[in-house]
């Protein structure tokens, strides 16, 4: 038999990348977004708390206006993502509605981080919404997150912006639904031999190592973002479990212990 895996789950974050949301033609992905809410909800119903921290803003956005390519301005990028935004927020509002689930929106800068009373503002809310068994849907605030020379406010991709939002919430468990199974000794795309790795319990330079080749083009992620993120929740004593996004009814399953993905965990 195989055995389970003990993990703790009594506050959860979930992080979906705009690969798990969106086709690769730039239409949304109905089905992974109305299993993603079917499952969040059924959670919540459980008794569970639950924040998803969503990307898609821009993915969604280009979709939506029928542009092809992801634009190199960042301007440019800034508009796409508040239609996309916008957008998403709506589909998620009507999937979830369908479940008698209520959502609300938390959008974030660098500064939630870097200066206490933003922090607590944030906090409180996010307190606040749980406690009403809503789930906070959390993406970086692209209208405002630009780095200038001396005022940074980007966390710079949703990976580590995930990993941010557990630690701050004192979540139990981040789970990230990626378009790849886990994480493997090798890029899976570029190698065919590709191992997948069930469990980590340390990050270190020749972890990163194994990490090759760009995310998606919609995205900015890649696997480097998701090793920092883990590494910020191992140092925190938390656990990740990186998994595939195709069918997110996966994190019924993760939670019940079953060993699929890989899980970043501290040795206990
Ligand atoms: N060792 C590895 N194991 C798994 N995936 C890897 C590895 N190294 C690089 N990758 C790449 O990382 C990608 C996942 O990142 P990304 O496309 O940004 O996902 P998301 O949009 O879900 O954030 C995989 O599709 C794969 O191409
Ligand atoms: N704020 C951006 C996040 C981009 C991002 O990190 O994407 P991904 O690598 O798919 O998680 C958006 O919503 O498009």
């Amino acid at each position: 038999m195989v055995e389970k895996r003990q993990l703790k789950s009594a506050r959860i974050v979930v992080k979906v990348g705009t690969s798990t949301l969106t086709h690769t033609n730039g239409k949304l992905n109905l089905k992974a977004i109305d299993q993603l809410c079917y499952t969040l909800s059924g959670l919540v119903n459980e008794g569970k708390e639950v924040i998803l921290v969503s990307s898609g803003a821009i993915g969604v956005g280009l979709g939506l206006l029928g542009i092809d390519e992801r634009p190199s301005s960042i301007p440019q990028q800034q508009a796409i993502a508040a239609v996309g935004q916008t957008q998403l927020m709506t589909v998620y509002q009507r999937r979830f509605a369908v479940y008698g689930q209520k959502i609300g929106q938390i959008l974030l800068t660098h500064d939630v981080v870097d200066y206490p009373t933003s922090h607590q503002n944030v906090l409180n809310t996010f307190e606040n919404l749980l406690r009403l068994n809503i789930i906070p849907v959390v993406n970086e605030n692209d209208t405002v997150a630009v780095d200038e020379l001396d005022h940074h406010t980007k966390f710079g991709d949703n990976d580590q912006l995930s990993a941010i939002v557990a630690t701050m919430t004192d979540a139990d468990l981040l789970i990230m639904l990626s378009d790849i199974k886990g994480f493997f000794d090798k890029n899976p795309r570029k190698f065919n031999d590709a191992v997948l790795i069930p469990s980590i319990n340390r990050i270190d330079e020749e972890t990163f190592e194994k990490a090759g080749g760009q995310g998606t083009k919609l995205g900015t992620g890649g696997m480097v973002t998701k090793l920092k993120a883990a590494q910020k929740m191992l140092q925190a004593n938390k656990s990740m479990i990186l998994a595939s996004g195709e069918n997110p009814s996966i994190i019924f399953k993760l939670l019940q212990g079953d060993p699929l993905g890989t899980l970043f965990q501290i040795q206990k």
